[in-house]
């Protein structure tokens, strides 16, 4: 597969201490992977051990200390990748119309022209399925799942060929959530996006991602195809993590499922 997204020996570091014992505390050691074009790929690891640090890095909003990140094509890397949180309100004007806020990101980016910004942004929304009424709406009138909606649709916005989401469907109810991991793979395979899920939900990697990577305080330990590595994990934290899974297998949540949020 062609490589989209190619990170190499990528350190960042975070300044920690107090004001006068100040010093560069290492959170990203020495991380090198690929996301091809269309692939889905999926970062997992536990709490702190810098998953959205990367995430950050890719979008140029962590202190990179060394190592390189190359996107192909052309155009800025903070708008080619696009990254969608848990919750998609924190990053909206929740009495503004959804309308004009998603407008406002193809003006912030130069995407169209004036005249035909809202008629994109018609079409944004009418691809990530919301009710045709949503323009005028400000975003505190939608439901959890609506919201996501929203959030991907603002992504989109700025025409990204990296979709980054960062537990975007954790807080969500399960059947909600299979709607969302759905409509995500449909807009991956329409447009031709690459995805990068960061979750603690192995059940959405095992069934989403094509390749898994796994990270263990700021370090990769392994890293390879979904299916393998679930089969034949080879770093025992892998299959720490693995172990901790399979009791709740029985609870993947059944994507195409069809329901409503
Ligand atoms: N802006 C910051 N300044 C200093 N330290 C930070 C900053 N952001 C994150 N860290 C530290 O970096 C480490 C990794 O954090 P990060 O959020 O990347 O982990 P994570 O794997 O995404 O965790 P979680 O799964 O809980 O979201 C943590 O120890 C965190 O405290």
């Amino acid at each position: 597969m062609t490589p989209l997204l190619e990170v190499r020996n990528l350190h960042v570091s975070y300044p920690q201490g107090s004001f006068w014992n100040r010093k560069l505390s290492p959170i990203v050691q020495n991380v090198s992977f690929d996301v091809g074009q269309g692939e889905t790929v999926g970062l997992i690891g536990e709490s702190g051990s810098g998953k959205s640090t990367i995430a950050r890095a890719l979008m140029g909003l962590a202190p990179i200390t060394s190592g390189s990140i190359h996107l192909a094509g052309t155009g800025t890397l903070p708008r080619r990748v696009q990254m969608i949180f848990q919750d998609p309100l924190a990053s909206l004007d929740p009495c503004m119309s959804i309308g004009a806020q998603i407008t406002e990101v193809l003006t912030v980016h130069g995407i169209g022209t004036p005249a035909d910004r809202p008629v994109r942004t018609r079409d944004l929304l009418d691809r990530v399925r919301l009710p045709v009424d949503s323009y005028d709406r400000p975003a505190i009138t939608f439901s959890g799942g609506q919201r996501a909606r929203i959030g991907i649709a603002r992504a989109l916005a700025a025409s990204p060929s990296l979709l980054i989401a960062d537990e975007a469907t954790a807080a969500l109810d399960v059947s909600v959530q299979a709607q969302i991991l759905n409509l995500l793979m449909d807009l991956r395979d329409d447009m031709g996006l690459s995805l990068l899920f960061i979750t603690h939900d192995l059940a959405v990697v095992r069934v989403l991602c094509d390749r898994a990577i796994v990270l263990l305080q700021g370090k990769i330990v392994e890293q390879g195809v979904t299916q393998d590595l679930f089969a034949q994990p080879s770093h025992s934290y892998t299959r720490t993590l693995l172990d901790a899974y399979r009791p709740l297998n029985s609870s993947v949540p059944s994507l195409k499922t069809p329901c409503h949020d």
